[in-house]
């Protein structure tokens, strides 16, 4: 397990953010590759994203040597909270622990009795079909979702405004296939309470917060209930077993930039848990459940294993040093050594889903290789999400139904699915082990504000960069090209 725990803040690397999404349309051609990568130690890559705009020390629980991280982009807090509607209550409907111990009083002492938090990082989804364009409009806010270079950082709200208008009817469609929203709000909080009551069978009394990424509870919503409660030590477990910047850097460096300046939270004991895909516990659970799923087979020998993780840009891996993509095969690796100690010996795949926009993603991508693996004669598969620990969008519309019949269409004949782990007991439990060894490993962090943040507070700038960002994207992206790449790959 790869626990941070933050020693405080030492510097600000102003460090170029030059790679941005091209919006030219990508001719995908692609080699499909049947892996069998072998194992190999994790190679530390995750402790280095080179478009960073601020640095920060930490020591690892594994080795306690300090190295140099260096953890998203630069801070762009305002698009979540500034485009909320301003009605939606805190935390409506989280989990049980919030609205506990309320108080008011938001005095910065620390109690001195010991209040254990958890802290549960997630994407979030649209509740509801009328979310979706808001819910995509802060996904693509994100400078780490869609990464542009400093000096095109004002773009980035305007951007985001046009291609969640461009994307939502079709994102809409896919929500509407599941019945109108996603269920990892229900999934999030239902693995909190699972924490919570595993932490508490092995004697830690301990309050579980789900703080969302792109959608309620927001983060910040949850931050501040940590501070009501008047938490003392926290553990923050981003529910993404594999780090990237697209989804864990992006959840720390919006902790990051809510705890830096807040005396409270800037001296409240932290420990984050930046990646889990190793974890004893989490290797078995998968593989309990694809053991479980091949013996439905007639065949089970015969069925290939198919690993379909989440795709990121190639230029997070290349040029960002995104540690994903080494994660996501050591990972399988693993999986598929606990798989062969269990005397399970088939034939597995890796291949990426999910891909959004005109840029290269990781390959081989999910489609290509299911229409190849059909060619090819074979004719059971199992397909085994791995990105994500719950059900949605992704496993329930892409490849429930998406992938399912492009297999069938191609020439498969037998198709299963791997269920998400959503609250698996072995997982669960995995999880609390978790959380109990990053606890001691605690420490306060605290990073200074960038100039270019504390511009985002301005509100006069603020305003200034929304009127011409708003009229040179809209310029740059009614050009021919750009409808042309937009209509080949959002819609
Ligand atoms: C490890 C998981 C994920 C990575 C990495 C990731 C990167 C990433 N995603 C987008 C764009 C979209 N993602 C969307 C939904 C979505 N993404 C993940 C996980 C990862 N994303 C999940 C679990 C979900 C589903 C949430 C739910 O509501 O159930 C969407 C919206 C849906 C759609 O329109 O397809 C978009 C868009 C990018 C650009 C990216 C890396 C840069
Ligand atoms: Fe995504």
């Amino acid at each position: 397990m790869e626990a941070a725990s933050y020693s405080g803040v030492l510097s600000r690397a102003k460090l170029p953010a030059s790679n941005h999404h091209k919006f030219n349309p990508t001719v995908c051609t692609h080699t499909r590759s049947i892996t069998s990568v072998p194992c190999r130690a994790s190679e530390g890559l995750h402790d280095l994203h080179k478009t960073s705009a601020q640095a920060l020390t930490f020591v690892s629980s594994d080795s306690s040597s300090k190295r140099t991280s260096i953890v998203g982009g630069s801070y762009l807090c305002g698009p979540v909270m500034r485009r909320n509607p301003a009605g939606k209550a805190l935390c409506t409907g989280g989990v049980a622990t919030y609205g506990e111990n309320v108080v008011e009083d938001q005095s910065h002492s620390h109690a001195t009795e010991d209040k254990v938090g958890v802290l549960l990082l997630n994407l979030g989804g649209p509740e509801t079909l009328h979310d979706v364009q808001p819910f995509l409009f802060n996904l693509f806010a994100d400078p780490d979702i869609i990464r542009l270079p400093r000096l095109f950082r004002f773009l980035q709200w305007p951007l985001a405004k046009l291609i969640s208008i461009l994307r939502a009817p079709k994102s809409k469609e896919g929500y509407a296939a599941i019945g109108g929203g996603s269920p990892l709000r229900k999934i999030t909080d239902e693995q909190a309470n699972a924490v919570k009551m595993a932490l508490e069978a092995k004697n830690l009394s301990v309050s579980v917060y789900v703080g969302m990424r792109y959608w309620y509870p927001f983060t910040e919503e949850a931050v501040q209930q940590i501070k009501r409660d008047r938490i003392t030590r926290l553990v923050v477990l981003p529910l993404y077993p594999q780090f990237s910047i697209s989804t864990t850097g992006s959840s720390i460096r919006v902790l990051q930039s809510i705890f830096r300046g807040d005396a409270y939270l800037s001296r409240l004991p932290v420990s984050i848990i930046r990646s889990w895909y190793q974890r004893e516990g989490y290797i078995n659970s998968m593989a309990d459940l694809i053991q479980k799923e091949l013996e439905e087979f007639q065949k089970p020998e015969e069925v290939m294993i198919f690993f379909s993780a989440h795709g990121v840009p190639v230029s997070y891996v290349e040029d960002a040093g995104d540690p994903y993509k080494d994660q996501m095969e050591e990972c399988i690796c693993l999986i598929m050594k606990k798989l062969k100690d269990r005397g399970i010996n088939n034939d597995h795949t890796l291949a990426y889903q999910s891909r959004v926009g005109p840029v290269q993603w990781l390959k081989p991508y999910t489609d290509e290789v299911l229409v190849e693996l059909g060619q090819k004669g074979v004719k059971s598969l199992l397909a085994i999400p791995v990105s994500f620990v719950s059900e949605h969008i992704e496993t329930l519309e892409e490849i429930d139904m998406e992938y399912k019949h492009l297999a069938l269409e191609s020439g498969i004949e037998n198709w299963g699915r791997v269920p998400a782990l959503n609250c698996t007991p072995s997982f669960i439990a995995d999880l609390a082990d978790a959380v109990l060894e990053a606890l001691p490993s605690a420490s306060a962090m605290s990073t200074p504000m960038s100039i270019s943040e504390e511009d985002d507070y301005d509100p006069v700038k603020y305003a200034i960069k929304m009127f011409f960002g708003s009229i040179l994207a809209f310029v740059l992206l009614l050009s021919p090209r750009m409808i042309h790449a937009f209509r080949n790959h959002l819609l």
